[in-house]
């Protein structure tokens, strides 16, 4: 039990509270640093169908999250200093969540160009974090000199670990499901590869690089093993790969086809000890809204990607804390102070909970047992793969600045007649 008090947007001694400020009894929750997601995708410009900076960051506000980091696979690329502004601009004229955006690697995401990272990194977007996600920075000389480039701002190489040539024509994880239901493979060997040869690069040039969507044990097992060479590698771990598994296929439910795909439960076993003994930094959401009419289809035609900002505190508790690998310190720790650290926002967001620190906070109720229903979520597109599935807990305060970005109706009547 404790108590702590927030005035104009900061964290202040409760003995300095105002009479009249406003009181919330959070009895039962967690107080967290407001989440910080380092992977998401929020579709504006080019497809509002699925997504729009609005939708998203309401999504993510739901969630708990009071930042989060746009992918750059947009129309057009965030591959300029314009995009990356107007992108950031947007953000925050809705003021639900921080929107950093992340700009692209190479033009277009095409792998062949560097794009202009200094002018973005230099733009009032002040990007840090580069990636053509979605597609892998495949060319290892480009990769070399994008991790010569960043490094002279401090900057970091987020890579989709994908080797194209082996995963041409992929549809899901390449084991003894695929083989059954006859869609073709996505090998371990093909992210693996790609992991271990960053790292490398990494090391050789002595830049920052971090890895997306970890889903295979040999890839945890190379981040381990680069780490303890020195290298500055970092990874993160998505909450549907903690989570689920190739299994899920048998359906043919395109809600599960996802990039990585989801893999064995031998996978599912080593991302969660990667985590909780720290090889993994942390869970980014990937958050990849589709519209229906990519995902309600045949498997083959639909498109990779599932939703994530509105299920993943549930689906971390279940994966992490219920099972015993993992405290909620620890998760304000790969949920908010990492993520802030690796995107070099620390300075505003994965704070601590202490007088004098920006108010972004999250209540998260681990009592909170719900049924997943796609129809009452924030987010414009419905494929979340946790649909009709029970999750554990989740936000049900969120806080950036000290303002409410998303309170559970329960808090109603504590806010009454407050503008939010
Ligand atoms: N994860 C996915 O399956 N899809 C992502 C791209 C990506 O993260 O690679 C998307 O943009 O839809
Ligand atoms: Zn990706
Ligand atoms: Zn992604």
């Amino acid at each position: 039990m404790r108590e702590i008090a927030v005035v104009d947007g900061l964290i202040v001694d409760p003995a300095e509270a105002p009479a009249d400020a406003v009181r919330v009894d959070a009895s039962g929750c967690v107080l967290l640093p407001g989440l910080v997601d380092l992977h998401t995708h929020l579709r504006e410009p080019g497809r509002e169908d699925a997504e729009t900076i609005e939708t998203g960051s309401r999504a993510a506000a739901r969630g708990g999250w009071t930042a989060v980091h746009a992918m750059a696979n947009t129309n057009p690329v965030s591959d300029t200093a314009g995009v990356v502004e107007q992108v950031w601009s947007r953000g925050h004229e809705i003021g639900l969540v921080d929107v950093f955006p992340v700009g692209a690697v190479t033009v277009g995401l095409k792998g062949e160009h560097l794009s202009e990272m200094g002018a973005m990194a230099h733009s009032k977007a002040r990007v840090r974090a580069f990636s053509d996600d979605g597609v892998c920075v495949y060319d290892p000389v480009i990769m070399r000199r994008a991790l010569e480039y960043v490094k002279t701002f401090d900057g970091v190489i987020i890579q989709h670990a994908q080797d194209l040539r082996l995963t041409e024509g992929s549809q899901m994880h390449e084991g003894d499901v695929s083989a059954e239901l006859g869609l073709a493979g996505w090998p371990a060997v093909a992210e693996e590869s790609i992991v271990v040869r960053d790292a490398l690069l990494a090391g050789h040039v002595g830049s920052r690089v971090h890895i997306q969507h970890l889903s295979t044990a040999g890839a945890v097992d190379i981040v381990r093993w680069a780490k303890a060479k020195g290298y500055d590698v970092t990874a993160e771990a998505t909450p549907h790969h903690l989570n689920l598994t190739h299994e899920e296929a048998r359906s043919y439910d395109p809600r599960f086809k996802v990039n990585p795909p989801l893999r064995t439960h031998e996978d599912v076993q080593a991302l969660r000890e990667g985590l909780a003994d720290g090889t993994i930094d942390i869970i980014a959401t990937d958050h990849a809204p589709h519209a229906s009419e990519n995902k309600d289809c045949e498997w083959a035609a639909a498109s990779f990607g599932m939703t994530g900002l509105e299920t993943a505190v549930g689906a971390v508790q279940a994966a992490m804390v219920d099972t015993g690998l993992m405290t909620w310190r620890d998760v304000a720790r790969v949920m908010s102070e990492v993520p802030a650290r690796i995107g070099r926002v620390d300075h505003l967001h994965g704070r601590p909970i202490a007088v004098g620190e920006p108010a972004n906070l999250v209540l998260v109720d681990p009592q909170a047992k719900h049924t997943v229903d796609p129809a009452t979520q924030a987010s414009r597109s419905r494929n979340t793969p946790f649909a009709g599935r029970e999750l554990p807990g989740r936000a049900v305060g969120t806080f950036l600045r000290g303002v409410p970005t998303y309170l559970d109706p329960r808090f109603d009547q504590t806010f009454e007649g407050v503008p939010a």
